[in-house]
């Protein structure tokens, strides 16, 4: 069975929008466990547009020993203002697993993973203090990526593989060629030792041919796409409950 973290950051956008409180991150988080999910995802950044530090605080409280809690974000970005740096907060949280994902500033989502021939030296600290953590690290990474050796001789433990160009090519009709790069990188990622995550604009649409295609796929974070569909799945019913209040 593959694992679905939900990623909560569209949940923090909305909140962010107004300011306050609603829609509540943990009410969020609450119903997506009891609806099964096995872990949740947040992606929190130094600009604060998504979960921000104090979500990713309250959110360990409601998380532990319950479902798994991945962080993701670029380990390099400084800390600025509110915003304390991912190592700082898997200090003080000790996530399940810390996703590394090379962002650039300003990116409106990650677009790109790590050239693994390059960055596994650069690495090589952070996974070690992650690791003494006790936190299980992966590495976002591009379909077609190389230097898996590398990346489990500094202690990683996990790739995600970046999913946004398998959904792209679906979207547009013909994921062939781009679901074959992922198959491929996830079969190389297993034999150097690997567990394979995937994730980034994954949905009810293509996730099931994605998943047919990756034996041993250990897990998937969506977030969205999820709740987008979320959205349309809970409309009709609120409007009902507000037609029957003005009735
Ligand atoms: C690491 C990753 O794949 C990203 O897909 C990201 O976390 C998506 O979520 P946001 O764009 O909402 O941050
Ligand atoms: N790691 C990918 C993730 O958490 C969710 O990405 P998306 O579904 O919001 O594109």
């Amino acid at each position: 069975m593959t694992l679905l973290s939900v990623n909560l950051n569209k949940i923090a956008v909305l909140r962010n929008s107004r300011g306050g409180t609603e829609p509540d991150i943990l009410r969020a988080a609450q119903t997506c466990i009891e609806a099964g999910c096995g872990g949740i995802t947040v992606h929190p950044r130094p600009d604060l547009r998504h979960v921000r530090p104090d979500d990713v605080r309250v959110l360990a409280t409601l998380l532990r020993g319950r479902v798994e809690y991945n962080i993701e974000g670029n380990p390099f970005a400084a800390p600025r203002g509110a915003y304390p740096g991912l190592l700082a907060l898997a200090r003080e949280v000790r996530p399940t697993q810390v996703t590394l994902v090379p962002d650039s500033e300003g990116q409106i989502t990650s677009d790109h993973g790590f050239d693994l021939t390059a960055d596994c030296e650069r690495l090589r600290p952070l996974v070690a203090e992650l690791r003494e953590l006790g936190c299980r690290v992966s590495l976002f990474v591009d379909a077609g990526a190389q230097g898996f050796e590398q990346a489990v001789a500094i202690g990683v433990e996990r790739i995600e593989i970046y999913t946004g160009p398998y959904a792209e090519a679906f979207a547009e009709g013909d994921a062939r060629d781009a679901l074959a790069a992922c198959v491929d990188t996830a079969r190389r990622a297993q034999q150097a030792g690997l567990a394979v995550n995937a994730g980034h604009d994954l949905n009810q649409a293509n996730l099931g041919g994605f998943k047919a295609a990756i034996p041993g796929l250990a897990e998937v974070s969506i977030g969205h796409a999820l709740i987008g569909e979320a959205l349309y799945d809970g409309l009709a019913p609120t409007v009902r409950r507000y037609m029957q209040i003005l009735r």
